[in-house]
């Protein structure tokens, strides 16, 4: 391990290590700094001991060898020093005269001996009467003594002593201090760690519940183990967590809720039948839909994403030719922040056919800067070839409208509601007979005024703005150059726009007429004939049965009128069938009904008499006389002679005439006729020239 790593361990390690490793090195530096001062303390203080120890030594033996030295007694100054053999850490002592021959000393074989060293010769040269230290070193110490004799020196007294027992001392110190200081910095180590471990424990806690939450145990959260700082971190610490959670669920729902909304919007994409794609500003494509993929034949999106779009699918116009990106009109749109809407080009497909389509482009702007483009597109293949075929379907029409044999009027319907004429076909001007060209542009009424005031113009304008369809009967047409029924349909042919076609049906409708007259009315006298009086009866019968008045029908058969045809020709009996007709109508009210039904046989019926039956035969009986007696006036007959001169004839003639009275409740329609016809033949049988009413159950009535 690299000493960085290792401090790095120490130091950046855990708060209880970084603890520990900080009090034990601060304790050891500490034990070590003041061990090392208090060391030399103790060292000055001992060698200092020793020097004073020496001179004293010094001291007592220069006083102990004084008197043996002016006494020249070197025996006895030698037994002086040989007593301080012994002494403690002494080395060496020795006594030197003046001239520095050793007279004495405890090495008693260098006496006699003269000192020739620097450190002797200074001393001998020196005058001092105090003592001095000549060496002062680690594990020695040399002093001299002077040994005066009043102000005169004897000689020098020196001493050399080791340290040694000076140096045991401190090295005793030394160890003691080493140990005390080890006991001490494991003492504090062990503080430390306890101390730390108090302190870092809550903490420890919280580290493990945040690291929990953060391996993914959301719920973990911590234990307040006390009321400390560490306590209230605890707490705010599980507050914020609680907060995280709360938020987290909001977030999840909300990204959720996004989500999708996204997916959904993405399927909203993906589902729209527009082919859709995003481009940035440098006009590379950044999305595509389902559909862009679809119609253009791509598989997967990666064929597309990152490419250029309009080197990709636009890059030829449909003809063939290059198309530049920088005159497309899209990007031209995009640079003036505009949307735009093309119909007339193509997009090619992956397999390099081409596709007509139709599209539309939007910039994207954020904040006022043009950051990319979305564009939208239909495949108009079908609209293009159905523009076609209804192009063409037109164009058949036209022709076909052109050479129809109906006419056909176009017009427009404006906002103040007037009807404006467009256009009309061959047919129309040949029916009508008018140059439609100068109409173009009027108003109907303008075109056509016999139509001002007409209820067709309502039912035009109901048609271009409603849209339902319009269809006359028949439609009559006063003109200057035609005068005409015509028949019109009408229908809407877009917003606003509607078509007349019309036919001139002048002469169908006269022989439609004449058709219904000659099924319905007799030919001679121009009477209803027996079919429509059976009609109006069978309808008078119905009214009367809702309404309970009464009718009746009266069979009449002129008297004798065989022999009139007879002896004057048929002709003159036509002409007095005629004029009985005539005597009938105005014998009868308008409602009334008179008919031929062949031959000299007339029916005469008479409807609402009222809900009184007496009263209403009373009435028919009075309208039957009258009807007697006007037939029974003679007739004024214009004859022709077998010459062929025409001549005039007087006829005489009288009717017979059998009646019913009816309720439409009480007898259905067979039976009336049936009893009328009875009661008519019952007024032959009883001379003719009568009258003769029949009850419904067959009774002669009076
Ligand atoms: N002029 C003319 N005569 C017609 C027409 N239809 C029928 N007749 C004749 O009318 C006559 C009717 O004859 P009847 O009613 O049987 O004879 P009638 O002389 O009236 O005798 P009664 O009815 O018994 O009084 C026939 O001679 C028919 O030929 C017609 O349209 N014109």
């Amino acid at each position: 391990m690299s000493f960085d790593k290792f401090s790095d361990t120490l130091l950046r390690g855990s708060n209880r290590r970084q603890m520990m490793v900080w009090f034990g090195s601060s304790a050891l530096l500490l034990m070590l700094s003041f061990g090392y001062w208090q060391l030399d303390q103790q060292r000055d203080f001992i060698y200092r001991v020793t020097n004073e120890r020496a001179l004293a030594i010094s001291h007592e033996i220069s006083v102990s060898t004084k008197s043996w030295a002016l006494a020249g007694d070197l025996a006895g100054l030698q037994e002086v020093l040989l007593g301080f053999n012994e002494a403690q850490d002494i080395q060496r002592a020795y006594f030197v005269d003046p001239h520095g021959q050793v007279l004495a000393s405890t090495n008693p074989d260098e006496i006699g001996l003269f000192m020739s060293d620097k450190i002797s010769l200074d001393l001998l040269a020196s005058k001092s009467s105090e003592e001095i230290v000549l060496a002062d070193q680690k594990n020695y110490i040399a002093v001299a003594h002077p040994v005066m004799a009043g102000q005169r020196h004897v000689g020098w007294l020196r001493v050399e002593m080791s340290r040694d027992s000076a140096n045991a001392n401190i090295e005793a110190i030394k160890i003691a201090w080493r140990n005390f200081t080890i006991s001490a910095v494991l003492l504090v180590v062990a503080i430390s760690l306890l101390l730390s471990r108090k302190l870092t424990n809550g903490l420890n806690h919280l580290v493990q519940v945040a690291t929990e939450v953060a391996r993914g145990k959301e719920e973990a959260r911590a234990k307040i183990l006390s009321q400390d700082e560490v306590g209230v971190l605890a707490h705010y610490l599980n507050e914020m967590l609680d907060t995280l959670a709360r938020q987290k669920g909001e977030l999840l729902v909300t990204s959720e809720a996004l989500r999708d909304s996204r997916e959904g919007f993405q399927s909203l994409l993906n589902t729209m039948a527009e082919g859709m794609y995003e481009v940035d500003t440098d006009g590379n494509c950044i999305f595509v839909n389902e559909a862009f993929l679809h119609i253009l034949g791509y598989q997967n999106r990666d064929e597309v994403i990152g490419k250029h779009i309009h080197e990709l699918i636009h890059h030829h116009r449909a003809d063939g030719s290059m198309y530049p990106a920088s005159e497309c009109k899209m990007y031209r749109a995009y640079e003036k922040q505009e949307e735009i809407n093309v119909a007339d080009e193509v997009f090619w497909r992956k397999d390099g056919t081409q596709v007509p389509v139709e599209y539309w482009s939007h910039p994207i702007v954020k904040e006022g800067v043009l950051v990319g483009a979305i564009a939208t597109f239909i495949d108009i293949t079908e609209r293009i070839r159905a523009e076609q075929a209804l192009r063409e379907s037109e164009s058949k029409m036209r022709d076909i409208v052109e050479n129809a044999p109906f006419g056909a009027h176009l017009y427009e319907l404006m906002p103040d509601h007037s009807l404006i004429f467009v256009g009309a076909n061959n047919a129309a001007t040949s029916i009508l007979g008018l140059d439609h060209q100068q109409f173009i542009g009027k108003t109907i009424e303008e075109a056509f005024p016999p139509l001002i005031d007409s209820q067709i113009l309502d039912a035009y304008r109901r048609v271009a703005s409603t849209g339902v369809r319009f269809e006359t009967e028949q439609f009559s047409y006063d003109g200057d150059k035609i005068h005409s029924v015509f028949e019109v349909h009408a229908f809407q042919t877009g917003k606003n726009r509607m078509a007349a076609f019309f036919s001139d049906v002048t002469e169908r409708k006269r022989h439609e007429e004449q058709i219904h007259l000659l099924a319905f009315y007799d030919a001679l006298t121009k009477l209803p004939n027996r079919r429509l009086m059976n009609d109006r009866l069978s309808q008078t019968i119905a009214v009367s049965k809702r309404s309970g008045t009464y009718g009746a029908l009266m069979f009449l058969d002129l008297d004798n009128f065989k022999p009139l045809n007879d002896s004057h020709g048929h002709a003159v009996g036509d002409s007095l069938l005629i004029e009985v007709a005539n005597r009938l109508k105005i014998c009868v009210r308008e409602m009334d009904t008179v008919a031929r039904f062949g031959g000299d046989e007339f029916v005469v019926m008479l409807s609402e008499l009222g809900e009184d039956k007496v009263a209403a035969t009373a009435l028919a009986r009075i309208v039957t006389e009258k009807i007697l007696a006007k037939l029974a006036e003679p007739y004024v007959l214009k004859a022709v002679d077998e010459h062929g001169v025409d001549t005039i004839v007087t006829h005489h003639c009288t009717a017979s005439i059998g009646i019913v009275v009816f309720n439409g409740a009480e007898a259905k329609q067979d039976t009336i006729l049936k009893c009328a016809d009875d009661a008519m033949y019952a007024a032959k049988d009883s001379g003719r020239n009568t009258i003769r009413f029949f009850e419904l159950d067959g009774v002669l009535a009076s």
